[in-house]
């Protein structure tokens, strides 16, 4: 069964979802997208000015947030609508767009996403756009860690309102941006450039189908240290030692300092920051199930997202993980390496966690990585 790609269009109150929204479900590429949208407040207005798409299917939840009070509306409705939107047993719909309310936050949605297994049955997430407004994004930013959170989790940050913000201004919240989550595709994007196409198939299941580009898609690039030279990961500052490779970086603007291969962040931006790591041997199944159990258990919150490319020992095809906060989706293998590169690839956003916890939970990955390896 094919299964869904599902879309999470967040952003902070007022950043231009619903205008995203409209331009998009216009475009071909949505012309089978069923929308659901969360607002918050007695009276939702919002799905009234969302043109409808070919399915006419707009699905309006109100009357609370999506990821508290009616997170179990979003499981409700997804799974509903795999027959309610059904005409003679054929599914209308091919992809799903939620909007969430500016004050959600993300990861309760995911986790809903990732984790309930009705739904995982029909569905899986394609990505994460959060919209940010050019002219508010910064103090948006400073007073309100949701919309931080929002910004962390995305795999593209669609920067609204260019027309309304200086490029200086443009210049240093997209640096900032950068910071935080220095994987996310950024798009500049006034009301009538959005591209669909832009916005969907960013997951790895499609990316299967058209040729993955998984440095895109882990966001590797991004992390300058984290190339295979040591010398390289050396002189940015990162750790490493014979087979692990990691690079951090912080979210906040400018105040990073690297010693010694470590790197702090101090309180701005929510202790927010992005961890890569690349280990070049090939993982023990057994070892990598308890360092995950590891993971889940003891980073819980803080871990707000990791994704990752998997060498597993004995297996000719990578494994693709996705987490978010304790839960796991369940992991993918990709039909071939992208490339020559066989190096576990892992790329971390946490908050408030010292990089040292990271590393930690890989020695003891490693230490039993080779322990098994030897039995
Ligand atoms: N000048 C300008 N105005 C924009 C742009 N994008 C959105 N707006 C305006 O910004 C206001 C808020 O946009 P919405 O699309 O309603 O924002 P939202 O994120 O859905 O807002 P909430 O539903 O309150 O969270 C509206 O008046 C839009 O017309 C843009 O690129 N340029």
């Amino acid at each position: 069964m094919t299964k869904i790609p599902v879309t999470l269009l967040t952003g902070f109150l007022g950043s231009g979802k619903t205008t995203v929204l409209n331009t998009l479900v216009k475009q071909p590429a949505m012309s089978g997208a069923l929308v659901i949208i969360n607002e918050f407040g007695d009276v939702g207005l919002d799905h009234l000015l969302v043109a409808h798409s070919r399915i006419e299917g707009v699905v309006e939840l109100s009357s609370g947030c999506l990821c508290c009070t009616i997170r179990g509306d979003l499981a409700r409705t997804l799974k509903d609508a795999v027959w309610r939107f059904s005409r003679n047993g054929r599914r209308q719909f091919d992809r799903v767009m939620i909007e969430s309310t500016g004050l959600a936050d993300p990861a309760p949605i995911l986790q809903t996403l990732l984790d309930d297994p009705a739904l995982t049955k029909h569905y899986f997430l394609d990505g994460i756009v959060t919209t940010v407004d050019l002219a508010n994004g910064w103090q948006t930013l400073d007073r309100h860690p949701e919309a931080l959170r929002q910004s962390a989790v995305a795999d593209v940050l669609l920067l609204t309102k260019a027309d309304m913000a200086g490029e200086e201004s443009r210049q240093a919240l997209a640096e900032r941006l950068r910071r935080i989550n220095p994987g996310a595709r950024q798009i500049e994007a006034n009301p009538g450039s959005v591209r669909a196409r832009d916005l969907i198939d960013l997951g790895v299941a499609q990316a299967n189908a058209r040729g993955i580009d998984i440095q895109a898609w882990l966001h590797t690039r991004a992390f300058a240290g984290a190339g295979h030279a040591h010398e390289h990961a050396h002189a940015h500052g990162c750790a490493h030692d014979e087979d692990m490779q990691a690079c951090c970086g912080s979210g906040e603007p400018g105040h990073e300092h690297r010693e010694h291969g470590h790197s702090h962040a101090s309180n701005h931006d929510d202790g927010i920051r992005s961890c890569s790591f690349v280990l070049d041997q090939p993982l023990e199944p057994e070892a990598f199930r308890e360092w995950r159990e590891i993971l889940m258990a003891f980073l819980g919150d803080r871990m707000l997202r990791l994704k990752g490319i998997l060498n597993i020992r004995g297996e000719s095809r990578p494994l693709v993980i996705h987490g978010v906060q304790h839960v796991f989706h369940e992991p993918v293998h990709l039909d071939a390496w992208p490339g020559e590169d066989r190096s576990s690839r892992l790329v971390f956003i946490v908050q408030d966690l010292d990089r040292s916890v990271l590393e930690q939970t890989l020695g003891i990955l490693k230490r039993r990585n080779a322990s098994g390896a030897k039995t």
